[in-house]
């Protein structure tokens, strides 16, 4: 008997900014031969409160099997916050310009095969952290000196690796250290950062390997201080993927943790620049989202 799948799919017409097709269309292709199953199409209009309220309504009307994120990493976040502790799996559809969760999760880059692990229904728990008991971070959120770059990057309108490169000359040139006083429950640790990163996952949606440790379902995060920063060490991390050298990093790992900086520094969650703050509270949610996985990773 041919299984009947019910999916609901949360697509960002804003993400992924120079793409041909549209993810819909793809969408509707491929289940075109496949008339038992049930598809559901929402577009965010980009009214985030007003999408969140619809999309939360339409997941408690119905028994969906899974709710589909189609954009990048900021979309991946919106359907995780609507879907957290339903047990209703979520898949993605890596339409973003980066695409850092669905690169961490291993998934196909082609749509077709994003869309086949879906249809696969193979799935996994992961941690989410949970951030000022207000907002949630998937994969990776920071304070300093990435999250600067992120606002640069949003503010540019620039697009495209050349661009990218650009307003990352123009962050680096601007660096700056802070104070920052982390405290785990175990430890009160206080050190000089250029950047303190929050991550639940382990690498950029560049590629580049931040949290070597990373374990999405262990019930913990990492807290990444990055104390040196070269231009050489940058580069290498960007583009030779591998990870940031251990000396100049430390790694204190979570269940919570309360960060404060002297001074106000930018904060980005996800890829989405949130402002300048200096107190943070994160706390992990062991095993609180389901989303599908490629079988036998
Ligand atoms: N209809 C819309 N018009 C404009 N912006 C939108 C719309 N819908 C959602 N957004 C905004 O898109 C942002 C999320 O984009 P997302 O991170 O998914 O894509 P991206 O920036 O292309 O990808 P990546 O994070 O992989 O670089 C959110 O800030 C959200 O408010």
């Amino acid at each position: 008997m041919i299984k009947k799948i019910r999916l609901l799919f949360i697509i960002n017409p804003a993400s992924g900014k120079n793409r041909k097709i549209a993810p819909q269309e793809v969408v509707q292709r491929y289940f075109a031969d496949k008339p038992a199953n049930e598809i559901t199409l929402f577009i965010l209009t980009g009214d985030v409160k007003k999408d969140v309220a619809e999309i939360t309504a339409l997941i408690q009307q119905r028994g969906w099997n899974g709710v589909v994120a189609a954009g990048g990493d900021g979309t991946v976040k919106l359907v995780a916050g609507c879907l957290l502790y339903t047990d209703i799996p979520l898949g993605i559809l890596p339409a973003g310009s980066a695409n850092g969760m669905a690169r961490d999760l291993c998934l196909p880059e082609n749509w077709e095969a994003a869309l086949q692990v879906i249809a696969d229904g193979v799935v996994k728990h992961i941690d989410v952290i949970s951030i000022n008991g207000r907002e949630i971070s998937v994969h990776l959120s920071d304070i300093g000196l990435n999250a600067l770059l992120v606002k640069y990057f949003e503010r540019s309108g620039v697009r495209g690796m050349l661009g990218y490169a650009r307003v990352a000359f123009k962050t680096f040139y601007y660096r700056q250290q802070f104070a920052v006083v982390i405290d785990n429950g175990a430890e009160e640790v206080r050190r000089n950062a250029f950047m303190i990163v929050l991550a639940n996952a382990g690498r950029y949606g560049t590629g580049a390997c931040i949290n070597p440790e990373s374990d999405l379902s262990d019930g913990i995060f990492e807290v990444v201080l990055i104390k040196q920063l070269s231009l050489i060490e940058t580069l290498k991390m960007m583009f030779s993927h591998r990870p940031f050298n251990p000396r100049k990093t430390e790694i204190i790992r979570a269940r919570k943790a309360h960060i404060y900086t002297r001074r106000k520094a930018e904060f980005q969650i996800d890829g989405e620049y949130i402002g300048k703050v200096n107190d943070i509270n994160a706390e992990i949610l062991p095993r609180a989202l389901v989303v599908y996985v490629t079988a036998g990773r």
